[in-house]
């Protein structure tokens, strides 16, 4: 496991994803347009802008779901511009969603299985004629996932279904199956929705914990502007699809170009 600590602003420390002139249309709607952004290792930076801003069809257009019309986006140095969603998993960059994207009718256990999927080896086949392989595989996959489990503390609800869990837990489980893909970059869309302000603190903790200890860099959807300015490094704000203003939270909160668009309100 890799140790990390907090990346200095302006520390030319390597970016780990860039985004260049990034523009996504939809018919006759430009959801995102221009947006060129540096993510460097180890770093939490902060995407906000009103509803339908853009914030998550840049999130689509970086893993692939909706590929930009124009422009390049690089992780580590490497065009995946266009790349296939599982191909850009397998590279290193995992998600949670605006909409909780969890299965319902599975245990909590289950749910954070799944995301260790982009490691698996196709299974018949191998089992039946590697069977140790397999076992090795299978014992790797639940050390990680047992790693996390305790990581996010979840032991005790390991076993109950997540249908019946508070939104935080749900959450965070939904944070433990990203991270068990042990990606480099982690991408989370509203990890604090509907959350009252201790699940905010617990989940805020999480996120930096995550970067210090397994070493991820984070790209964080979020409306609330005491968390960004809480545990961001930079941060981007989006009106109408494009950059109004970019650099340290304290600073770009100020901004009235994003005052103006948060009272403007949602374009929806
Ligand atoms: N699949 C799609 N088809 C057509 N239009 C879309 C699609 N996805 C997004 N849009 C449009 O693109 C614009 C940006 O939407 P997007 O969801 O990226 O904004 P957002 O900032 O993430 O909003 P929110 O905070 O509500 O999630 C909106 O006008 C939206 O209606």
């Amino acid at each position: 496991m890799t140790t990390k600590t907090k990346t200095a602003i302006g520390a030319d420390d390597g970016a780990i994803l860039e985004c260049s002139g990034v523009e996504r249309r939809f018919g006759g709607i430009v959801a995102v347009t221009g947006v060129d952004l540096v993510i460097r290792q180890g770093e939490i930076f902060g995407l906000v802008g009103p509803n339908g801003s853009g914030k998550t069809t840049l999130t689509n257009a970086i893993t692939g779901f909706y590929p930009p019309n124009e422009g390049k986006v690089r992780l580590a140095g490497k065009d995946i511009t266009g790349t296939a969603p599982h191909k850009v998993a397998k590279l290193g960059v995992a998600r949670t969603f605006q909409n909780l994207a969890l299965f319902n009718g599975m245990s909590v256990l289950d749910n954070i299985l799944l995301g260790r999927h982009i490691h698996m080896s196709p299974g018949v086949l191998r089992t039946a004629l590697y069977w140790w392989a397999a076992q090795r595989e299978e014992i790797e996959n639940r050390k990680i996932v047992e790693e996390v489990i305790e990581f996010l503390q979840l032991e005790s609800i390991r076993h109950e279904l997540v249908d019946g869990l508070p939104i935080g837990l749900k959450k965070r489980v939904e944070l433990a199956r990203a991270l068990v893909a042990e990606p480099q970059m982690l991408i989370l869309d509203e990890p604090m929705a509907g959350m009252n302000q201790e699940e905010k603190g617990y989940m805020s903790r999480f996120i930096l914990d995550a970067r210090a200890e397994r070493g991820v860099s984070v790209l964080l959807i979020e409306h609330h502007m005491d968390v960004i300015t809480g545990i961001c490094d930079r941060m981007l704000a989006l009106n109408y699809g494009e950059m109004i203003a970019s650099g340290i939270p304290k600073e770009v909160v100020k901004d009235p170009r994003v005052i103006e668009a948060y009272i403007g309100g949602s374009h929806d």
